[in-house]
Order: C-alpha cells, then structure tokens, then sequence
C-alpha cells in the first residue's frame, strides 16, 4: 500500500554546511489492510516520514510510493485527489473552534463541492460511527479530549480514504481516552478494511494495536516486522530501550549496572524467558525449578499481551556452573522455551 524505497530527506539549502538528515535511506513497506505502528524518541524522523506520504514534505532522494504513485512527482491536482484518499489524525485534533462537530466533519466534502444533503447523508452515519451521534451540533470546546479525537477521526473518514494517517493522535489523552481511541481504529480497520499508519512515541499504543512496527532511529529504520516478533525478540538496542519500560522488564539497576558479558568464577547467570504460542500456558517455571533445582531467583517478569496474543517474560538468574546451563540449556531445548542470554553476574 505504502512503500518507502531509499528515502532521504535533508533540511536546509544543500549548499548550507548545516544541512540536517532528518531521514536516511529508509526502506519500508506497509501492507494494505494492516496497522503499521512507527516508533521512535523524539526528532528521530516520524513526522518527517508520515508527511512525505501525503506530500507535505518532498523528499531528498529516493521514492515514496502510495497505491504505486510516486508521490514526489505529483502535480498540486494529484496531490489534492491523493490526500481524499489518504486521512489524517492529529495529536492537538485541528478542529476549527468556530464550526461544530457535523461541521468540521463536512469541510473536505464541502471542499469537494457535494451538495447540502449529500454531505448530511455522508456526515450522520460518520458521527454514528465515532460515538458521537448525539454531539452533532456541539462545538470543540464543549467535547472532551477523546471526543474531539472521534471528531478528527469523522473527519479523516469523509472521503472515505483508503488510508489513515495518524501523527501521535492519543499523545494528548489519558490512558483510558487513549484505549477507546484505539479500539475505535482498530474497528475502523477491521470494518472499513482502512489501513492504518501511525506514529508515536508509545510502545503501549503499538502493543495495543499495529500488527506491524517499525522502530526508527536517528532517521533510520533500525528494526521492521510483525509486533509480535519484534517485540517478543527485540534485536536492536533502541527497541529494547523503548520496550524495557513498557513490557515490564526492566531490570533493577542494581542488577543492570552489574552484568558482565562472560561468566564469573562463582557467579550466576541472567536470563529472560519468553512465554508465547504453546508455551504460555504451561507451568514451565515450577519444572524449571524442579530441572536446575532451588537455586532459581525470580528478578522481574510480566505476562502481557502484544497484538492480541499473550507473551509473558520472566527474568531469572541461576548459576553459571557448567553442569547447571547444560541441565536448563537441555530443559529450553525439549520445551520450546525461548530464553535470552542477559549476562552474568557475581
Ligand atoms: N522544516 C524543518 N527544518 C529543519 N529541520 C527540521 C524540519 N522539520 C524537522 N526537522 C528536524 O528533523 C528531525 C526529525 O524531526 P521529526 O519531527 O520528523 O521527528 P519526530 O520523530 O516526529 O519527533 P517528535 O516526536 O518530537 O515530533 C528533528 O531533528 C527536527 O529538528
């Protein structure tokens, strides 16, 4: 649906020493029917990379292509027929404070030039659909955060897109506000067949909704997949440092600042387990136990769920005798049980 081939994009004149790359050499697709989630910290590219999908931004080198259409090569007409088919949700909602909530939902399509009753006949079911069949005729400041987020939503739908763009469209809500807006996309998605594709700085919204995430670096794309893939066996190191506060299992520092990468004469191991599929819903910890012996420590765990499928992750330390990683080696292998290496300590 959405494909990014070598993208680039440099702010500032290109002879200006002070250019900054914003995005570099970034490759990704985005599958029709799918909610793709873009994470990253603060200036590392997200708003960059969704705006050059509707043409807000140019960029330097490279392609990006919607539906197959380039879009950097769009005239202001092709521009203007492919942002009907491409809506957008913003974090501070950009609702005009003097029209009301029917009326910000009717501007593209009175912009498209349709006539009174068929924007009402579009207009209506839209506000239905969002939960806001009743607030028709109130104005912005008379809705709450999550209300006016379902206006800005309506309003995204009016030209019934085959894409939805979200810009950190929960960053502004509470965590309760946050979930019902993300339940709303999720239907939306799933009703509509609209793919979606958002950015944020949350781990909890991408856990929550996208089937597939992106994690972006410093302009660059350091890790793509299936959420749960990506999340249950973070490979880079900016993806386990967004996921550590999210999925539960972050280290104590103590127990952080003290792991060494090769055995220690005496010393234990520390190890993450990860419970999903078959293994998430066998005792497999009592058997360890009973395998390795009382010599388990529990350090930190969660049992969780990441795109609709249950993931546990337990972090536990035991010692780092050869006889003993042999016995749990041996146990992870009959299992199936997905373990991760953290280090070693004393
Ligand atoms: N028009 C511009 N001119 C110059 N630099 C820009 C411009 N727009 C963005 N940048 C720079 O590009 C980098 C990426 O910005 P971008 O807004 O895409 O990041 P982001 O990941 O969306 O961050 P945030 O979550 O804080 O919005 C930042 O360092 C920013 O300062």
């Amino acid at each position: 649906m959405v494909a990014f081939e070598a993208v680039t994009k440099r702010f500032g004149r290109a002879a200006d020493e002070a250019q900054f790359t914003a995005l570099d050499g970034v490759g990704l697709s985005v599958s029709r029917g799918a909610i793709t989630g873009i994470i990253g910290r603060s200036g590392a590219g997200k708003s960059t990379l969704i705006r050059l999908v509707n043409g807000l931004e140019k960029a330097t080198s490279g392609n990006v292509l919607v539906d197959g259409v380039e879009v950097g090569g769009l005239s202001e007409t092709g521009l203007r027929d492919l942002r009907r088919q491409v809506g957008m949700i913003f974090q501070h909602f950009n609702l005009l404070s003097s029209r009301t909530a029917f009326d910000n939902v009717a501007l593209p399509l009175e912009i498209a030039g349709l006539s009174r009753e068929a924007i009402r006949q579009k207009v209506a079911p839209l506000l239905d659909l969002v939960g806001l069949g009743d607030k028709a005729d109130r104005y912005p400041a008379e809705l709450s955060g999550g209300q006016k987020q379902r206006v800005g939503i309506a309003r995204a739908l009016a030209t019934s897109p085959k894409l939805l763009l979200s810009d950190e469209a929960t960053s502004a809500l509470d965590p309760e506000t946050t979930h019902s807006i993300l339940e709303l996309l999720k239907r939306i998605n799933a009703e509509l067949g609209l793919t979606v594709l958002l950015i944020t700085h949350e781990m909890e919204v991408v856990k929550t909704i996208a089937t597939d995430v992106a994690v972006i670096d410093r302009g660059r794309i350091v890790e793509a997949g299936r959420t749960f893939d990506v999340f249950t066996l973070p490979k880079h190191e900016t993806t386990r440092a967004l996921l550590s506060s999210s999925l539960g299992v972050k280290l104590p520092e103590w127990v952080r600042s003290g792991l060494q990468p090769q055995p220690l004469p005496g010393g234990r191991v520390m190890v993450r387990l990860i419970f999903f599929g078959a293994t998430a819903f066998q005792p497999l910890t009592a058997r360890l136990v009973s395998e390795i012996g009382t010599g388990v420590n529990i350090m930190a765990g969660t049992i969780d769920e990441i795109a609709g499928e249950p993931f546990g992750s337990l972090v536990v330390s035991y010692s780092s005798d050869t006889a003993v990683i042999q016995r749990a080696e041996q146990f992870y292998t009959e299992t199936g049980l997905t373990r991760e290496v953290l280090g070693y300590v004393a």
